[in-house]
């Protein structure tokens, strides 16, 4: 479910770049993925200079690094209004909608998102694209498996159970759920499949975020900063 075609000089490049957002005394949304590992890196290596932050991971995978880069970390409990969240994606589109949830984290990733006064997301120039046509992450309920099948199909989508996170059978989420990934082909209205999505009984979240702030994307010798029209 990744793209790993872009180089790791850019996603390096675009990760350092929105770091320079972060300053003393913010309590920072850390995402998860390959391209925020090196967000969190960066932000541990500022720790280490005196950086005064607090950080809110999304994930398991995500909380062990800053804890391995000794950022200090906090909750949404403690700490219910972040001032930024950097997060990677899988694939944007010109309008700035980004689609979430390759790494099965998208649910806490909306949610910490969602909880931030600016969401800056990072990636490397590879998922840059006119229009949005990746398969959609979403988290379900295994109860409600079958039901979510058939309310896909309705809206023109096909599921697929995630499998392969190193055990047999469905790859199981961080809050113990199924990952499956919907086929929607060409996706020309984000918002309102979003809107659709959102709807479904048992769907826990779906991978469609249409709340980016800004998207920082990586070159191997530059990075481009691109900030949602409002
Ligand atoms: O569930 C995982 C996340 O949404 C990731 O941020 C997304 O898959 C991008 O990951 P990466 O930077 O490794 O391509």
């Amino acid at each position: 479910m990744k793209d790993h075609s872009g180089s790791d000089l850019a996603r390096k490049n675009a990760a350092v770049k929105a770091c320079e957002l972060v300053e003393d005394g913010m309590a920072v949304g850390l995402g998860t993925g390959s391209t925020t590992a090196y967000a969190i890196r960066e932000l541990g290596r500022r720790v280490d200079e005196g950086l005064d932050i607090v950080g809110v991971p999304t994930s398991y995978a995500s909380e062990a690094l800053a804890i391995e880069c000794n950022i200090p970390l906090s909750t949404l409990a403690e700490c219910p209004e972040l001032d930024i969240d950097i997060d990677g994606a899988d694939q944007v589109d010109s309008s700035l909608n980004v689609i979430k949830g390759g790494g099965a984290a998208h649910t806490k990733e909306k949610i910490v998102s969602c909880s931030s006064k600016m969401f800056a997301v990072v990636i490397d120039g590879n998922k840059l694209k006119d229009v949005l046509n990746r398969g959609v992450p979403i988290e379900v309920l295994p109860y409600a498996r079958r039901l979510v099948e058939k309310k896909i199909a309705g809206l023109g989508g096909k599921c697929t159970v995630r499998t392969g996170s190193g055990k047999d059978g469905p790859t199981i989420s961080d809050n113990g759920n199924f990952i499956m990934d919907c086929d929607f082909g060409v996706i020309n209205k984000p918002a309102a499949l979003a809107e659709a999505l959102a709807q479904i009984p048992g769907l826990v979240e779906h991978g469609i975020f249409t709340n980016a702030d800004f998207v920082y994307v990586g070159y191997e010798d530059r990075v481009e900063r691109l900030e949602r029209k409002k």
